[in-house]
């Protein structure tokens, strides 16, 4: 890979399920920001949210990718809320290529709304939070380079292999295919 592949985009859109399988399929290496800032605190997101705020997890967030992006190029998956920073826009655009998985929100709803692993979603109307934040967020998702429809129904094997297709076809220099 010339160019590290960046997903952003909703809670539950799939970047962290999606972009390791992405990585496998490209034997690249596969890095989760959320994962990295949780293994460096030793907390979870949630813990850290409770414990130190939004505006603690959001400069780690900034941290982590400026770190991440500064290594050879892996397929990193962000949290939602990564891209819409505009010092992490900047940086994920000068060296990487950005992919919006663009999900609908009914399927990003039945994803989320089991898991109490996202503290953005702890209010008293979490599905009208999500719907909210969709559209606040929807604009400067869709700024991303690569925007990528996501097939409701399809599975994680599926959407990788669609999105595989997709950046061979339209940024194969990412792949290192001059
Ligand atoms: N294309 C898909 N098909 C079925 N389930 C999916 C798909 N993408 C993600 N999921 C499931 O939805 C949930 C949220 O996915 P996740 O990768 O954590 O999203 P994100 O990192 O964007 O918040 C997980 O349980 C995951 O297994
Ligand atoms: O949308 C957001 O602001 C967030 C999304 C989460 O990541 P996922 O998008 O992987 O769920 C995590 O970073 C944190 O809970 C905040
Ligand atoms: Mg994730």
């Amino acid at each position: 890979m010339d160019r590290h592949i960046v997903l952003i985009g909703m809670m539950g859109a799939g970047k962290t399920a999606v972009g390791g399988e992405l990585a496998r399929r490209l034997g690249a290496r596969f890095i989760d920001s959320d994962n990295e800032i949780e293994s460096a605190a030793a907390m979870t997101i949630a813990e850290i949210f409770a414990r130190d705020g939004e505006e603690f997890f959001r400069m780690r967030e900034s941290e982590v990718l400026r770190r991440l992006l500064a290594a050879p190029p892996s397929v990193i998956s962000t949290g939602g809320g990564a891209w819409l920073r505009g010092e992490n826009r900047d940086l994920i655009r000068r060296n990487g290529l950005s992919v919006w998985l663009n999900v609908e929100l009914e399927t990003l709803w039945n994803r989320v709304r089991m898991r109490s692993t996202r503290p953005l979603l702890k209010t008293a109307d979490p599905k009208g939070t999500l719907t909210q934040m969709l559209e606040s967020r929807r604009p400067h998702y869709s700024t991303a380079e690569l925007v990528f429809d996501v097939r409701g129904g399809d599975s994680i094997d599926q959407t990788a292999s669609r999105l595989l297709t997709q950046i061979r076809a339209t940024h194969p220099e990412c792949l290192g295919v001059k």
